[in-house]
Parts: C-alpha cells; sequence; structure tokens
C-alpha cells in the first residue's frame, strides 16, 4: 500500500481527532467519521473538536463527516480510534458499507466487553485474516498530541511492513512512531494499563504516599508481565512504549482519565459521579473484568487488578481492597520460571 494513501479515521472524540490530525499535519489525505451529525458539523465549520480539544485548530486537509459511506469511499486505510465497547459495532458497520481498505489499525485500548477477547481477535472475526491488520498505542494523551507536543507510540503488527507504513504515516516532527511485531503484549500493555491507573489514583486519593505509588505502579508492571507470558506475548514489549511508558504516564498524569477516577474513589467520591464527572470514557470500567477473566481462565493471581475489580463493580471500598492487598503474604517479587530461569 503507498505511503500517500487516504486513511479513514473512525471515531472523532479526543484520541481520534488528535490522531487525525497528526496525519493531516503530515500530508496525509485524512477523513475523520464521528457518527454524531451535528457535532461533525460544528467541527467542519469551526475546524476544530470543541468538546475535547478546543485549543487545537484543525490542519488544512483533514475533511471531517458524518456520513460513514462517504467516509470510506476511497479510503484505502482504515483507522479505528472507538472505546471498545463500540469496536465490533463500528466495523461491522463500515464493513456493511461494502467498501474494504487494504489494511486495518486501531489506536482503541481495551478487550471487548463480556468476552475479554483482545481486539485483534474481534478484528480477525469481521474482516477474516486477508487484511493486514495493527495497533497503534503507547503514552499518549489527546490533548497533548493535538497541541503538537512531542510524543512517542509504536506501532505492532504481524505483518511487518504494514506496521512499518502506519508508523511512516504517522511519524514526523514531534511524534515518533516507531515498529514491532508483538500484537498480544502491545495490546495487553494498553488495556492493563488503565486499571493499574485506577489502582495508583486510588493510593494517591488516599495519600498513601510516593512510595505507596512506585509500588503500585511496579508491582501492577509485575502483574502485566505475568498476563502476558501466559497469553504468549514477550515480556519485553511490556519494557518499552506500550507497557512501562504507558503505564507511568496513566499512572502519574493527571490528565489521564482512569487515573483521575482512581483519584476520585480514593477520596470517598462513589463510583458513579466520578464517571459523570470525568465525562469521557474510562476504559478500565470494564478492562478490570475483562482482565480478571483472562486471569481466571488462566489459572492467574492478579491482587492489584482483582482489588480494583472488585471496587469497580462496588462490592468493596477502596480501603478495604487496600487491607486485603497489605495483607498478603511475604513471597519473591517474580514468580519462578516467569522470565526462563
Ligand atoms: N484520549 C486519549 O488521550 C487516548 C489516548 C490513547 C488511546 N485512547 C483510547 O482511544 C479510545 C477512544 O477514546 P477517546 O479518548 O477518543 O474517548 P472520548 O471519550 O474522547 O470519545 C469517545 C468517542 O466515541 C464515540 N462513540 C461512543 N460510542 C460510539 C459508538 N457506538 N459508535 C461510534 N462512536 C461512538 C463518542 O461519540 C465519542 O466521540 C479508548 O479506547 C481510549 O482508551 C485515548
Ligand atoms: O485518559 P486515559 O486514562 O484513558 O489515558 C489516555 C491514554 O491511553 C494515555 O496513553
Amino acid at each position: 500500500m503507498p505511503l500517500n494513501a487516504r486513511v479513514a479515521v473512525l471515531g472523532a472524540g479526543s484520541w481520534g481527532t488528535a490522531l487525525a490530525m497528526v496525519l493531516a499535519r503530515h500530508g496525509v489525505r485524512t477523513t475523520l467519521w464521528g457518527r454524531d451529525t451535528a457535532a461533525m458539523a460544528a467541527m467542519a465549520e469551526a475546524r476544530c473538536n470543541a468538546r475535547y480539544l478546543p485549543d487545537s485548530l484543525f490542519p488544512d486537509g483533514l475533511a471531517v463527516t458524518a456520513d460513514l459511506n462517504s467516509a470510506l469511499s476511497d479510503a484505502d486505510d482504515w483507522l479505528l480510534v472507538t472505546p471498545s465497547h463500540a469496536f465490533r459495532e463500528v466495523l461491522e458497520h463500515a464493513c456493511a458499507t461494502g467498501h474494504r481498505p487494504n489494511g486495518l489499525s486501531w489506536a482503541t485500548k481495551g478487550f471487548e466487553p463480556g468476552t475479554g477477547r483482545f481486539l485483534h481477535e474481534v478484528a480477525e472475526d469481521i474482516v477474516g485474516r486477508y487484511l493486514p491488520l495493527a495497533i497503534v498505542t503507547g503514552p499518549s494523551f489527546a490533548k497533548e498530541v493535538a497541541a503538537g507536543l512531542p510524543t512517542a507510540v509504536t506501532v505492532h503488527s504481524e505483518h511487518e511492513p504494514y506496521a512499518d507504513q502506519v508508523a511512516k504515516r504517522l511519524h514526523g516532527p514531534g511524534f515518533r512512531a516507531y515498529t514491532g511485531n508483538d500484537v498480544i503484549g502491545a495490546e495487553l500493555g494498553g488495556a492493563m494499563k488503565n486499571v493499574l491507573a485506577v489502582a495508583t489514583g486510588v493510593a494517591d486519593g488516599m495519600k498513601l504516599g510516593l512510595n505507596a505509588r512506585a509500588g503500585m505502579i511496579t508491582r501492577g508492571l509485575n502483574e502485566m508481565i505475568r498476563v502476558c507470558h501466559a497469553l504468549g506475548g514477550r515480556p519485553e514489549t511490556l519494557m518499552g512504549l506500550a507497557g512501562v511508558g504507558d503505564l507511568v504516564l496513566t499512572c502519574t498524569g493527571d490528565l489521564s482519565r482512569n487515573r483521575r477516577l482512581g483519584l476520585a474513589l480514593g477520596r470517598g467520591i462513589p463510583l458513579s459521579q466520578a464517571v459523570k464527572e470525568i465525562g469521557q470514557v474510562v476504559e478500565s470500567v470494564q478492562t478490570a473484568n475483562e482482565v480478571m477473566r483472562i486471569a481466571e481462565k488462566h489459572g492467574l493471581d492478579l491482587p492489584i487488578t482483582e482489588q480494583v475489580s472488585r471496587v469497580l463493580n462496588e462490592e468493596i471500598t477502596p480501603a478495604e481492597g487496600l487491607k486485603a492487598l497489605l495483607a498478603r503474604e511475604q513471597k519473591p517479587e517474580y514468580p519462578p520460571g516467569l522470565f526462563g530461569s
């Protein structure tokens, strides 16, 4: 597929808009599709996503539409950036138009709700295995990307030439896109860090201190590595942008909605009120349950994820979750055999 391909970005929330702006800034012919006709008309008029990214004007050449058929009619490549709960639905609608791209990538972080399946598995269900697939992930707050602040992401695909094409289109001044071929590790890192950001936010909201924050992040990484190992991903992927990079950003950066949810819960604000006040997608609310579904299937002990999931299901308070974590028995830092030793 040529690098001057035309790209359709599906999902006009903060991240879809920011990535469409990156592509258009780099001269890629880009159409941003969103489902809300009035919102897309307002964006076309103002040349700005006033709801999510009010301070950043669209570059010339970025087309916006609420008409899915016209967005896809001449698109060579599709980039899905919906929340995980809308991933299947939007991809099915896109395929129902009869149009087919040469490649499909996504920047959604999460699992299919209710099944714990990876989004690459959902994508394969719908488009089959004929298309190259890629995930775009890494430490990247939409607001900073839209403002043109320096950012590094990574693009993983089993089809390495496709990862290269997607990354080359995104890469430019101020936006670095690396590549890899570990789809499982990359997807897992982007999904699990949201759950661990809630845990760290809770600890900070409860004013447990900086030692607790660092301990939570590091033990959270340990949980990620154990899941990655069990699912056939490569632990070293989690040492890069898709793992440690995004984990540190989301656990410590107050722009993170997942961290802000944890902060609110740790300060005693009820879940529904906290989610309402954030007013945007908070992927951890579903992802925690899906990671626990995976943990049960593979017989994994994930204490932090388990307590976050119980807090988000309102079975326990954050204080009870903390007490359970601190009461755990002493043990080796890594389970035997995790790194092959
Ligand atoms: N915002 C970020 O900084 C950022 C960065 C990296 C990854 N992500 C990931 O990108 C994904 C999207 O998040 P976001 O930040 O853009 O969310 P957002 O809350 O800013 O916007 C969500 C958008 O999804 C749309 N949407 C919801 N249900 C839909 C449906 N059924 N069909 C079509 N559109 C639908 C909404 O209309 C809204 O425009 C998430 O998985 C998130 O984890 C976000
Ligand atoms: O705001 P969050 O918590 O969804 O995080 C946004 C991005 O995923 C950070 O890389």
